[in-house]
């Protein structure tokens, strides 16, 4: 638009864990004063209220039948990502060893799935200027509509040496196959799997540093709105 404010733009980032998608959409959403929306971190606290209130996590009937009852609270500026549960702060208890392990059970659940899709459109609509949203599932069922989808991937190697440094010391090895098990649980689920986009474009990151990844998104991002 030649005069008045630029449309709202949406992109979505789509990738398995360890691939950059946190650290790129952040960087993006930053740069291009846009919203930011970390959906890992909605069913990373939905697992943390299911884990803390003793539901059983390998039955899906009690997932399911409580799916609604936490109240979950995204805050979407990029330099301050915050996420509550009824009002509680638990940015640091949804990164525990307990909560990534019991994820992928519970985000499988399709009333839970149903419910976090929800909020994640509506928090997508109100975003005035726009906004990058980054998960498993954005550019195929969430946000089929984005402007840009884009899909991280990196080699299990390099995926697991940037978690393993980023927890300070983990085994490689260890983290590996926890990683390459979690990607096999979010891509081979009945309801909305990890997958990438038919018309989403493909970036692999093993041999490209974030400042090239971030670049990388930031010039599509500019080459959508200029309408290339
Ligand atoms: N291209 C890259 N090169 C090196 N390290 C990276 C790269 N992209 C991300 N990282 C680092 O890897 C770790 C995981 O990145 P993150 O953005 O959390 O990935 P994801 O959200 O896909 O799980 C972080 O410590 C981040 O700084
Ligand atoms: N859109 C999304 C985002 C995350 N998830 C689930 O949430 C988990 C945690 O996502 P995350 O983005 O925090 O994962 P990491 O990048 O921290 O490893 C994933 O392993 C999936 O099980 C999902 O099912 N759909």
């Amino acid at each position: 638009m030649e005069n008045g404010a630029a449309q709202p733009v949406i992109v979505a980032i789509d990738g398995p864990s360890g691939t950059g998608k946190s650290s790129t959409s952040k960087a993006v959403a930053a740069q291009l004063g846009l919203s930011y929306l970390d959906t890992g971190a909605q069913y990373r606290a939905i697992t943390w209220w299911m884990v803390t209130n003793g539901i059983d996590i390998e039955d899906p009937t009690a997932i399911a039948a409580v799916a609604g009852k936490a109240e979950i609270i995204s805050g979407t500026d990029p330099a301050d990502p915050t996420i509550t549960v009824d009002g509680v702060d638990v940015a640091g208890p949804i990164r525990t060893q307990e909560v990534t392990s019991k994820v992928s059970a519970v985000s499988a659940v399709p009333e839970v799935r149903a419910r976090i899709t929800e909020l994640q459109r509506s928090i997508a609509a109100s975003a005035e200027r726009g906004i990058v949203v980054e998960g498993r599932d954005i550019g195929t069922t969430v946000l089929p509509d984005a402007d840009l989808k884009i899909f991280l991937t990196a080699s299990p190697e390099a995926r697991a040496a940037r978690r393993s440094g980023e927890l300070k010391g983990a085994d490689v090895n260890a983290t590996r196959e926890a990683l390459v098990k979690r990607d096999a649980a979010d891509s081979s689920r009945k309801t909305s799997p990890l997958a990438k986009a038919g018309d989403a474009v493909e970036v692999d990151t093993t041999e490209l540093s974030l400042t090239q990844v971030i670049e990388c998104v930031v010039t599509l991002v500019e080459e959508k709105r200029a309408g290339k």
